[in-house]
C-alpha cells in the first residue's frame, strides 16, 4: 500500500494505491486538514508514504502530526536531474516544483511519448515532455487567481460569474472569456510549438482542479487525467523501492 499526498497551494489531495489500483482518493482545503486525518483513520496502514508539498513549511508542519501515527518515514519528493525515466532541463533541477516533477513522471509512466502536461491548479503550469526529456515549461496565474487579481487591481471590475463567449458584450463575460483565453491560448501556442519541435502531434494531458473547466476550450483530442501528480508520486515510490 502506497499513500500518496499532493499538497498544493489550495488543496491537499491524497490517494491510497494497493500496487494495482487506487483504492481511495480524497481532497480537502488547507484549513480542513482534520478531514485528511479523519480519512486516514478509516484507511489501512500504508507501507510507504510519498509526499509532494509546494505549499510551504506551515502546511508541511500541519501534515506531520497526522502522518506520525505510521512508524515509517515519509518520502519527500523534490525534483531531480533525472528520475523514473524523465530527465529535467531546469538549470537548477530542484527548483522545479515537486508537483510538476511528479506530474511529468506520471505522464511518462502513462505512456506519453511527446506531451504537453497542463496542471491547472492555484497556478497553471504547462510543461513540455519529449521522449522522457522535460524540455521546460511556463507558470501562469490560475483560473481563480486571474479573477481575483483583476478584482483587486482595479476599481471597477467585480469577479462575477460570467460566461465564455468569442465576442463578450458585457463585463462579466469579458472577464470570464479573458481568463479562459489567456490560459488556453498559451496552451494552444505551446502545443503548436512542441509539435514543430517534435515533428509530430504531441499528446495534451490536462489535470488539476480547473482541468475539466478548461478542457472544452483546449485543442482536441486531450486526455483529462485526474490526479496526475498522485500517479507520478506512486510511480516514484514504487520505482525507488524496487
Ligand atoms: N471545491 C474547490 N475548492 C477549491 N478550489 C476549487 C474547487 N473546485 C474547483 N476549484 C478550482 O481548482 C483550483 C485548485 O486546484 P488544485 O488542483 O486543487 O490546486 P493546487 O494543487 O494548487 O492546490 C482552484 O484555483 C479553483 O479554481
Ligand atoms: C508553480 C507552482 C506554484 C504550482 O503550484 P500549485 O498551483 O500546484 O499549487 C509550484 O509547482 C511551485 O512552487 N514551483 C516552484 C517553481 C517552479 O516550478 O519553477
Ligand atoms: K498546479
Amino acid at each position: 500500500m502506497i499513500l500518496a499526498i499532493d499538497a498544493g497551494n489550495t488543496r491537499i489531495k491524497w490517494g491510497l494505491h494497493d500496487g494495482l489500483t487506487w483504492l481511495v482518493h480524497g481532497q480537502c482545503a488547507h484549513r480542513e486538514i482534520a478531514e485528511f486525518e479523519r480519512a486516514l483513520d478509516k484507511l489501512p496502514a500504508p507501507q510507504r508514504i510519498v509526499l509532494s508539498n509546494v505549499a510551504g513549511a506551515q502546511l508541511q508542519a500541519a501534515l506531520e502530526p497526522g502522518l506520525a501515527r505510521y512508524a515509517i518515514s515519509v518520502q519527500q519528493v523534490t525534483a531531480r536531474a533525472s528520475q523514473c525515466g524523465v530527465r529535467n532541463a531546469y538549470a537548477a533541477p530542484a527548483q522545479l516544483g515537486a508537483d510538476r516533477w511528479a506530474a511529468l513522471i506520471g505522464a511518462h509512466h502513462l505512456g506519453a511519448g511527446t506531451a504537453l502536461v497542463v496542471n491547472a491548479g492555484t497556478a497553471i503550469t504547462v510543461d513540455a515532455l519529449h521522449q522522457g526529456d522535460f524540455l521546460g515549461g511556463i507558470i501562469l496565474p490560475g483560473y481563480r487567481m486571474m479573477g481575483s487579481m483583476l478584482q483587486q487591481g482595479t476599481a471597477g471590475l467585480a469577479n462575477d460569474s460570467g460566461r465564455f463567449s468569442a465576442w463578450p458584450d458585457n463585463t462579466a463575460d469579458a472577464l470570464e472569456s479573458g481568463r479562459i483565453l489567456a490560459i488556453t491560448g498559451a496552451v494552444a501556442l505551446l502545443h503548436a510549438q512542441l509539435a514543430h519541435h517534435a515533428g509530430s502531434m504531441p499528446e495534451l494531458m490536462v489535470s488539476g482542479g480547473d482541468g475539466a473547466r478548461l478542457a472544452t476550450h483546449l485543442p482536441q483530442p486531450l486526455r483529462l487525467v485526474e490526479n496526475l501528480v498522485l500517479e507520478g508520486l506512486r510511480t516514484i515510490a514504487h520505482e525507488e523501492y524496487l
